[in-house]
């Protein structure tokens, strides 16, 4: 061995060893600040390793199932450290309903994501000024320095807190309620939007492949008798469901709905929908230190919804009557003073359209899915609606009278859980079943370029794991079957279950929960009364695959099924 070799080897075991008392050093330091005196009566947790706190212990595909068998561990109330950023998880739905319900002034501020904060992060313009600005960089091309611009603040609903929060949200309930939400307009509104939506679905039978025969129930008197239908091509749901899901949106924020071609409809829709999908992608979640790789395609991805509703707003702008308000753009912009500026107009109307697309859409694609999987269930579905309805028109109404629909629908919200979690954050130090959970304070020395101002913002974030209330093992008797009779009395009667909460609870609820329910009742009802939904052709039930893929939601596996209309007098196909 020459000299060179054994001064290499000894140098790279000195550096070796040197490197791992440092990382000792910097583990002792670390780990002392995480469990100081002080912090005894914290909720417990599993100990973080210095700047990677608890994430290698976390399985970053299904976050969310590290943290139901954590609270196993450590209880319904514990903390884990996504990265150097200190999280409370509650878990359970009692844990979860006494914090958001009982002490909802302490629990009720969001947690805005490291990219959200990293937009709001800013220098204190005046709003006109940036606005000014906005346009400036539109005209200039510049589009990412423009949503910088426009994000200064934290505007909108779902990430802002504070008085503007509080009057966009009060805003937003009440203009949408006036324009239907939850009401007999919207009800008419979804009606109409299910033709658009069952004439697109048959247009998928066209090249069927082959012909299968189920038994169906199409007669009042259930009279079964089999039906040969034509299967269909096997199409993918996501696109049409968004499309009409988001339609019911247009209608009331815009005044107007879209045709499903529209290029300036689709390319809306799909923009939103990569926007949250980039926002829930693991990297954003959880890998704080990549967020500046990524957030370029977020910027650039807002900057097209940006200037999509910027022409909107300026053809409503053109064409406003005060006296006659077409929806939810015109009543705010008739409103010109506090918060009612275009900054919070654009975002807010993209909160909306963001919530309000995605979460209605993809319960329904679970649901279609399920129903594929589960025919018997499908079976005794549309035996129901046969019965019920027969071939009128589904209303809201028929929701008292249809049970085991009504049952299936909730145990699909209950099963896909798709809001896992969004994130909230104590505004004082709480005192919570027996634990102390501090408020992050920032002193002096976080300096607004420092890694910790950024994504450690003052308030202690604070998950309530909405997956361990819908799968909580002393609420439900089969949390993680597909059970309806989850939601049926002994008569079959449906019955309400105070553990359902997808719509979560407190101050930071879902403000579009009545219009969800309805647009998820009538959509699903009326594509069981008319289609029967299967597996494309060579796929089983058993190979439809229910894992969820892990995003800002837990949306279902791309996928495709068959849509078999089931009427004779619709497609002649009876034998
Ligand atoms: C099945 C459909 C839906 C589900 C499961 C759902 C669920 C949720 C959940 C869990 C939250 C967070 C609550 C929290 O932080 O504790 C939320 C917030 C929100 N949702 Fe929904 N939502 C749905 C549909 C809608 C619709 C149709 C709209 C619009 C009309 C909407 C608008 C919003 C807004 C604006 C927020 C933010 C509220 C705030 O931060 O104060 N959602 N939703």
């Amino acid at each position: 061995m020459g000299i060179l070799d054994l001064f290499l080897q000894s140098t790279s075991s000195i550096s070796l060893l040197g490197g791992l008392v440092v990382l000792l050093l910097f583990y002792l330091v670390f780990s002392s600040s995480f469990s100081s005196k002080e912090d005894r009566k914290e909720p417990p947790g599993p100990k973080p390793l210095p700047l990677f706190g608890n994430l290698l212990q976390l399985d970053l595909k299904r976050p969310h199932l590290t943290l139901l068998k954590l609270s196993k561990k450590y209880g319904s109330v514990f903390t884990v450290y996504l990265g150097p950023k200190k999280v409370v998880v509650l878990a359970g739905y009692k844990t979860v309903k006494e914090a958001l319900v009982n002490h909802a002034e302490e629990f009720g501020e969001r947690d805005p994501m490291p990219i959200m904060h990293e937009y709001n992060r800013g220098h204190g313009k005046e709003r006109k000024e940036k606005y000014i600005f906005l346009k400036h960089c539109l005209i200039l091309f510049s589009l990412q320095l423009c949503i910088k611009h426009i994000l200064l603040n934290h505007s909108g609903i779902l990430w802002s807190n504070g008085d503007s929060w509080k009057e966009m949200k009060h805003f937003a309930l009440t203009n949408l309620r006036d324009f239907g939400m939850g009401r007999k307009a919207s009800e008419d509104k979804i009606i109409e939007e299910c033709d658009h939506l069952i004439g697109v679905l048959k247009k998928f039978k066209g090249q069927s492949k082959y012909l299968s025969i189920i038994t169906n129930y199409v007669s009042k008197d259930l009279t079964f008798f089999p039906v040969s239908l034509v299967t269909g091509e096997a199409f993918d749901t996501t696109q049409p469901i968004k499309y009409a899901v988001c339609n019911i949106i247009c209608s009331m924020v815009y005044g107007s709905r879209f045709e499903y071609d529209d290029p300036e409809f689709t390319s809306l829709v799909d923009c939103i929908s990569a926007r949250v999908h980039l926002l829930g992608s693991t990297s954003i979640q959880v890998y704080y230190i990549f967020v500046k790789l990524l957030i370029s395609s977020f910027l650039r991805l807002g900057a097209a919804s940006i200037r999509q509703n910027l022409q909107l707003f300026s053809r409503l702008k053109e064409t406003l009557n005060p006296q006659m308000c077409r929806g939810f753009v015109d009543a705010f912009l008739v409103r010109k003073q506090n918060h009612f500026h275009d900054e919070n107009l654009m975002i807010t109307v993209q909160n909306l359209f963001s919530a309000g697309t995605d979460a209605s859409a993809i319960t329904l694609r679970w649901g279609l899915l399920l129903m594929a999987k589960y025919p018997k269930i499908q079976d005794q579905v549309q035996e129901e609606v046969s019965r019920e309805i027969g071939s009128r028109q589904v209303q809201v109404e028929d929701r008292k009278n249809l049970h085991f629909t009504n049952a299936v629908i909730h145990e699909t919200q209950r099963l896909a859980t798709i809001v896992v979690s969004i994130p909230h954050k104590t505004t004082q130090d709480v005192t919570f079943q027996g634990y102390v959970i501090k408020k992050v304070r920032l002193n002096k020395t976080h300096n607004i370029k420092s890694f910790k101002f950024r994504y450690c913002p003052q308030g202690t974030a604070v998950t309530p794991l909405l997956t361990s209330v819908l799968y909580d093992e002393s609420e439900w008797e089969r949390p993680h079957s597909f059970y309806p009779a989850h939601f049926l009395d002994k008569d079959g009667k449906f019955v309400k279950r105070e553990a359902f909460m997808p719509f979560s609870a407190g101050h930071r609820a879902c403000p579009g929960e009545s219009l969800a329910r309805m647009e998820l009742f009538i959509f699903f009802t009326t594509l069981l009364q008319h289609f029967r939904f299967t597996p494309p052709p060579g796929v089983s039930e058993d190979e439809l695959d229910l894992t969820p893929h892990v995003g800002f939601t837990l949306d279902p596996l791309p996928h495709k099924l068959c849509a078999a209309p089931v009427h004779e007098e619709e497609e002649g196909l009876r034998i």
